[in-house]
């Protein structure tokens, strides 16, 4: 068995359980709920997806540590809500027996629920295993029928070992094109659906994300970047998350001329490391906004285990030892390894001058 081969396997059923559940809260709750502006589906994706991964995560390796991005205290109080989540949660299997088994089986009890996602309140840090965990990225993307990921990575001693993310609504096929979320319903249709994963070391696989246990992964790649003009930039759908008009800016310098395309998620990630996009560039809108670490760690792992290069805007790796966030970190820049400086270097020229 190779190393963190049952980490692996563990990370990729949970992803896939817990996206089976977001599916479930998009198609009997969320659609149509957009325009009035209700929060509670994507609420209920959350917590519900967290409990079930964390449940998975603690019956395998009790002693591990998990920063998870929500936290269980409001539902302590709003039974109504909470009583909403279990029955998603209690109602959520995996379709093959013995894929349920390795998790470790359901979640026994409302109170055990509220425990598992309050599980998710390590501080982080460089030491030892602590998992980071996103259970819905792109909360907007998925109100939207947009893209967005289940986000889960293993870090041992602060650098990532493993990293899983489901993104139901990005196509199979890892050559098709790439499609900008915003007005564009791109549900889990047939044909949609992917899990990426990767291991340190051994490469980024996808394959379908399915509700059954998990078929043979096809090993990933960026695509290899001969002329820098013709690159796809992917970049975030909200100019809050990171500045539109840098990105023009530095795409105007490359003399890339083809239109950024917009996506919620992580799902950027996968889909640079897949070669759909080439770069992804997160520019920091504010100077005291620090990037929270299940944002990132399962990408950033993704995308270099594919042949790419991610860092800071400062050209720094991404450090996830420090804490919850990544703290000394600014923006990120990831892109195939041959083109990175050249990125890089664009990057520092635009934001140096603001
Ligand atoms: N100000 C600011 N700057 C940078 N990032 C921020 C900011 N505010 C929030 N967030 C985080 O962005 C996560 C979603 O990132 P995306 O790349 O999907 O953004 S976007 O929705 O496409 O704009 C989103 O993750 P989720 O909450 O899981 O959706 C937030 O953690
Ligand atoms: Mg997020
Ligand atoms: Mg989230
Ligand atoms: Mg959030």
């Amino acid at each position: 068995m190779s190393i963190y081969s049952k980490e692996l396997e563990v990370a990729e059923l949970a992803v896939q359980r817990a996206s089976i559940l977001t599916k479930k809260v998009f198609h009997e709750k969320a659609k149509g709920t957009v325009s009035k502006d209700d929060k509670s589906p994507v609420t209920i994706g959350d917590f519900g997806a967290q409990a079930l991964i964390i449940q998975a995560i603690k019956k395998n390796f009790p002693n591990d540590e998990v920063v998870g991005e929500e936290e269980a205290s409001t539902l302590r109080d709003d039974h109504k809500l909470r009583d909403q989540i279990w029955a998603l949660v209690e109602g959520t299997k995996l379709a093959d027996a013995e894929a349920e088994k390795v998790l470790g089986g359901p979640v026994e009890s409302v109170e055990a629920m509220l425990d598992a996602i309050d599980a998710g309140n390590s501080a982080g840090g460089s030491r030892g295993r602590i998992w980071a965990l996103d259970p819905i990225d792109g909360t907007k993307g998925f109100l939207r029928g947009g893209q967005y990921a289940v986000c889960l990575a293993l870090m041992v001693d602060g650098d990532v070992k493993v990293g899983v993310l489901g993104c139901p609504n990005l196509p199979i096929d890892d050559s098709a094109p790439l499609a900008a979320d915003a007005g564009v319903d791109q549900t889990d249709a047939e044909g949609k659906g992917v899990l990426f994963s990767a291991v340190s070391g051994q490469g980024a696989v996808s394959r379908p994300l399915g509700t059954a246990g998990l078929g043979k992964g096809q090993p990933i790649h960026m695509k290899p970047v001969n002329d820098i003009t013709q690159a796809t930039f992917c970049e975030s759908v909200e100019a809050g998350h990171s500045s539109h008009g840098d990105q023009h800016a530095i795409a105007l310098k490359l003399r890339i001329s083809k239109p950024s395309v917009r996506m919620d998620s992580q799902a950027k990630y996968g889909s640079i490391a897949r070669g759909a996009g080439d770069i992804y560039l997160r520019l920091p809108t504010s100077a005291t906004y620090q990037e929270k670490i299940w944002d990132h760690a399962a990408g950033d792992l993704i995308v270099r285990e594919a042949g790419g290069q991610v860092t800071d805007t400062l050209g720094r790796r991404l450090d996830f030892s420090k804490g919850r966030t990544l703290a000394e970190n600014k923006g990120v820049v990831a892109a195939p390894i041959a083109v990175h400086d050249h990125v890089l270097e664009a990057v520092k020229e635009v934001l140096s001058k603001k």
